[in-house]
Parts: C-alpha cells; structure tokens; sequence
C-alpha cells in the first residue's frame, strides 16, 4: 500500500554542515499495517513522515502509495489520501474557527464540494454523531472556537480530522508526547478505536516505547537515517522495554540516545 525504495535524503549537501538524515531506506507496509516508529534523537523519524506526507522530497529513490509514484507529488495534492496529527495540539487546527468550521475544512480538503456547501443540517448531524462516538465531550460544542479546547480535546479533534475523510494512510507523529499521562492516554485509546474501527494504514513516529510495544502489528527501531531493527506483531508481543534498549545497544554498540525517553522513563 505504501512503499519506500533506497530513500536518501541530505541536508545542507556540499558544505561543512552536510547531514544524511536518511540512508538507503525501504518500508513497506501492506494495507491495514500499523506500525510504530522509535529510534534516538535526529534517527530521521521526522524527516521519514516529512517525505511520506510530502512536505520534503527525497534525493534517491521511491516512494509510491497504492502503486501511485508519489515520490515528488506536492503535499497539498497528497493530503486526500493522508491523514496526519502533530505532536503541538496548535498545529492542524484553526483557533480562530469553531469545531464545526474546522471539521468542515476537513471535508473539504479531500472533497471540493464540501467547501462550497459549508455545513449543511445533515452534514452538522454526521460531525455530531462522529463526535459523541469519540465520547471526549465536544458534540454538544460545534460551535465552540477551537482555540478555547484544551491540548486534549484539541488532539481529539485533529484525530478526528485526520480521520473523518477516511484517508488511505494515517501518520501520527508524536501526536500524545505534549499531553499529561492521562490526557496521553485517553487520546491513545481513541488513536486504537479509530485505526481499528476505519481498518487505517498508519505509520506512527513515538518516543513512548512502551506505546510502541503495545500499539500496531509491527514495530521499527530507526538511528542515524537507517532502519536498524523490526519486530512483528508476535515479537513485539514477547519484548519489554528493555528488550528493545538492549537490542539497540547490541546492534549500534552505543546506548540509544533519546532524551525523550530517558526523561520519561
Ligand atoms: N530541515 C532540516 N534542515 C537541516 N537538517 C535537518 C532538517 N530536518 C532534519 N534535519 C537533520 O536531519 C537529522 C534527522 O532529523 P529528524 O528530525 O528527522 O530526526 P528525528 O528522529 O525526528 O529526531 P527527534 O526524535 O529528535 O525529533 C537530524 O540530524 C536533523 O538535525
């Protein structure tokens, strides 16, 4: 469903600050996968997404989407088949617009009619109905301006948003790192609710590896711009933390490097 083939990606090529942010790269991940992403700070998890979603073009290689080269397709012109949240709840949304605008925008940006038509009662019922289902007590907020909603429910509705057009892939990127535990968590149950119930493709960069253990069927470890390690569903199932620290430091010789994580754990 989504493909990468030997990804390369340089930055600042040529000069003294040259950095290879991803080397010889291949993913491939068949529809329904869900696999989760970790690796140390600056492995290219970010840099990864950038090129799935489009926002960065690669210097070699391929990338191809339901057998659609999209290797050097605009991001704008991507965002109908992905779906992507953000780990700043600020980004993905409109503040300024209520949640009802906000879904709307949404719809249309897979579907040009849904602009035209702004919201109709229908359409108000179905964004209402989507709502209560999340159970994070926005359905009765439609017009509430989105930049009032707290990290939480604002990570719930760019999930929603991310969702609701039904893309063919989800990419969620560090999307629970800026929330409380709680709040993390209750966002983490919807993630596994929606991917489940609307059988999403979803690539999901975290630095939570116990999240990654127990979320997806597949698991992959990234450092230095290369995939160094995947696990699946059964062996993600038999490892711990540990496990994986452990493994990293047998592969690389080092220990893995992630602030993040250290601060977390
Ligand atoms: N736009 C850019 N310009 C220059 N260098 C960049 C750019 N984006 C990323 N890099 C560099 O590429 C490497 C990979 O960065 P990337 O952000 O993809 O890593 P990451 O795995 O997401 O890291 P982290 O977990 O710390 O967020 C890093 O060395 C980073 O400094």
């Amino acid at each position: 469903m989504l493909q990468l083939k030997q990804i390369e990606k340089v930055f600042y090529q040529g000069t003294p600050d040259e950095k290879k942010a991803i080397q010889g790269l291949s993913l491939t991940l068949n529809e329904g996968d869900f696999v989760t992403v970790i690796g140390s700070n600056g492995a290219g998890k970010s840099t990864l997404l950038n090129m799935v979603a489009g926002v960065l073009f690669p210097d070699e290689g391929m990338i191809s989407i339901d057998d659609k080269n999209v290797t050097f397709v605009p991001e704008h012109k991507r965002a109908k088949w992905i779906g992507r949240v953000f780990q700043d709840p600020m980004s993905g949304t409109a503040p300024n617009m209520s949640i009802e605008e906000n879904l709307a925008l949404a719809l249309g940006r897979t579907n040009k009619r849904g602009l035209r038509r702004g919201v109709s009662s229908n359409r108000k019922k179905e964004f209402q109905q989507t709502l209560t289902d999340l159970n994070v007590g926005l359905a009765n907020r439609l017009h509430t301006k989105v930049g009032l909603l707290s990290g939480g429910e604002r990570q719930a509705l760019s999930l929603l948003m991310a969702t609701f057009t039904e893309p063919r892939l989800l990419l969620l990127d560090e999307h629970t790192a800026a929330l409380d535990p709680a709040r993390a968590e209750h966002i983490t149950n919807i993630t596994q609710d929606v991917i489940r119930d609307n059988n999403l493709t979803t690539l999901m960069v975290t630095h939570d590896m116990e999240q990654a253990l127990q979320m997806g069927n597949r698991l992959v470890m990234m450092d230095e711009g290369q995939i160094i390690f995947e696990a699946n569903e059964e062996e993600k199932r038999q490892m711990s933390v540990q496990d994986l620290v452990e493994k990293f430091q047998q592969i690389r010789g080092k220990a893995l490097a992630d602030d993040k994580t250290l601060l977390h754990k």
